[in-house]
């Protein structure tokens, strides 16, 4: 197969399973979402953003390569920043208080839907154990991700109060980054997928993370829009400011 090939095959999976198609962001983008649903999305999404830095960290613990090394350590510090500025942590706690939440609560990782903890502690190991082709591989979605940026602030924006440009900072600030990271990984995967059997393993990967987010937004679903708030998890009314 070639590289074009591999690349529409990656493309492909996205089309077909990346979670901009979940109902729930499309409640939330249409401004359906009550606030409390906002907040349970705001408090679980704290999950997958807290575990990113970390697995990026398992990553870099296991090249030999420097260069590899190089590239990728700009991950940490986009989301943990430096002790004054901050990084995309400090900015999602941001948008934890615009929605009503004290940031600490968020911090706190407390209240988070025992699924969501699932999906986003699978997603770490997984780059911890897998190949190295795989565990790049498994970051790719972040080519869908602007896509889904700019339309989470266009409707955020469009249909909630609370929205404006120093809540929102994490998504715009995430269009510059997420291009680079993901341009290296791409050129990276295609570099490495030089069979077959690697392309079906780069491609089972990016399938893998389409079922890591997609499982985060079933849990918030079945929990706050149908109802069923698993014991332990984040009630309305808890962690306000
Ligand atoms: O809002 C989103 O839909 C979304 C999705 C993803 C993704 O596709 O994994 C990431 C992000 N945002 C994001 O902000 C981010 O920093 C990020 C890092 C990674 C990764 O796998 O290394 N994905 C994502």
């Amino acid at each position: 197969m070639s590289r074009e090939s591999l690349e529409t095959r990656l493309r492909a999976i996205g089309a077909e399973r990346y979670h901009d198609r979940h109902p729930f962001h499309h409640r939330l983008h249409g401004g359906q979402c009550t606030p409390d649903q906002v907040r349970a999305w705001v408090i679980n999404r704290w999950a997958y953003q807290a575990a990113i830095p970390m697995k990026d960290a398992a990553f870099m613990s296991r090249c030999t390569d420097p260069n590899i090394r190089r590239e990728w350590r700009s991950r940490i510090e986009d989301h943990d920043g430096g002790v004054t500025e901050g990084g995309g942590l400090r900015r999602w706690l941001k948008l934890a208080e615009a929605v009503g939440l004290d940031p600490d609560y968020v911090a706190s990782g407390a209240g988070i839907l025992p699924a969501t903890r699932f999906a986003v502690e699978a997603y770490v190991h997984y780059v911890r154990e897998q190949p190295l082709l795989q565990a790049v591989a498994s970051s790719l979605t972040e080519l869908f991700a602007p896509k889904i940026h700019e339309n989470r602030i266009e409707g955020l924006l469009k249909h909630y109060d609370f929205a404006n440009d120093s809540s929102l900072s994490y998504f715009r600030k995430r269009l510059t980054e997420a291009p680079k990271d993901v341009a290296y990984g791409l050129k990276w995967v295609l570099d490495h997928a030089d069979t077959p059997e690697k392309e079906d393993m780069a491609c089972a990967a990016l399938v893998f993370k389409t079922d890591v987010l997609w499982a985060q937004l079933d849990a918030l679903w079945g929990a706050y829009v149908d109802g069923h708030v698993p014991p332990g998890a984040w009630r309305p009314g808890e962690g306000m400011a």
